[in-house]
């Protein structure tokens, strides 16, 4: 519930503009979606790395990590997610407003929630990219172990085995992680921003 009272918002000496142009590249989101295995941290660090090498700033905002820290009093009810989903977009709104380009790696299972971040970032500023991967696959992986408790209940609401993951309708872009290396989704996502004019091609 927002509590916004008696609160002047000051406005930046530098802006996210005068930023920019030093920097000399756009400042966006790249929000990644996909259920747990699918490979958003792999492909969100993958891509990271080409944008450090392109001297893009960039930033990487994992589920995992920030649920150590800034969201580590938030579960996995719908509630919590929902709230986690928004306080990543506000973070990706500073993120922007810094100049930076960000990555975020949340299952964010819900289009509502993905949408607000959206919303708080606005149009222009925003990619979903839907990290695509049918969950038997995921569950093969299961990197970290956790479909394996799922299924044996000793995890409660669990994406895709007893929570519901909502897939992108219109997402900007997609990988398939399953018919695709991760180097061929790694190169796709960068020719696709390279296509939207949000880096430059390389020299
Ligand atoms: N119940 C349940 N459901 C899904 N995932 C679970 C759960 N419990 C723990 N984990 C681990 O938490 C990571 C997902 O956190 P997110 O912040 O991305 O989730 S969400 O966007 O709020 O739905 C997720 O990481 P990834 O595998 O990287 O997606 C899991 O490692
Ligand atoms: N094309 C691909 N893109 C990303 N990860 C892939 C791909 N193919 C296989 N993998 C593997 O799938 C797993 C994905 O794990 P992870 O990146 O932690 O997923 P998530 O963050 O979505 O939970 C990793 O072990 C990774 O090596």
């Amino acid at each position: 519930m927002s509590q916004i009272q008696n609160i002047t918002w000051h406005q930046a000496a530098v802006s996210k503009e005068d930023r920019r142009t030093q920097n000399a590249h756009h400042s966006f989101v790249i929000w990644l979606t996909g259920l747990s295995g699918s490979g958003k941290s792999t492909l969100a660090n993958e891509v990271a790395k080409e944008l450090f090498r392109r001297q893009v700033k960039n930033y990487v905002l994992d589920g995992d990590n920030i649920r150590h820290g800034l969201n580590n009093d938030l579960g996995f009810s719908d509630e919590d997610r929902k709230e986690n989903i928004r306080r990543i977009g506000e973070v990706s709104k500073l993120f922007v407003d810094s100049g930076t380009v960000v990555l975020t790696a949340f299952i964010s299972p819900f289009k509502e929630d993905r949408d607000q971040a959206r919303q708080i970032l606005g149009s222009d500023e925003f990619l979903e990219i839907f990290v695509k991967c049918p969950l038997e696959e995921c569950e093969n992986r299961d990197p970290k172990g956790l479909y394996q408790k799922a299924r044996k209940g000793e995890i409660k609401a669990f994406t895709g085995i007893d929570s519901p993951y909502e897939e992108p309708e219109s997402p900007e872009f997609t990988v398939d992680t399953k018919s695709s290396t991760i180097e061929e989704c790694t190169a796709e996502v960068i020719s696709f921003l390279e296509s939207k004019n949000l880096i430059k091609r390389k020299e």
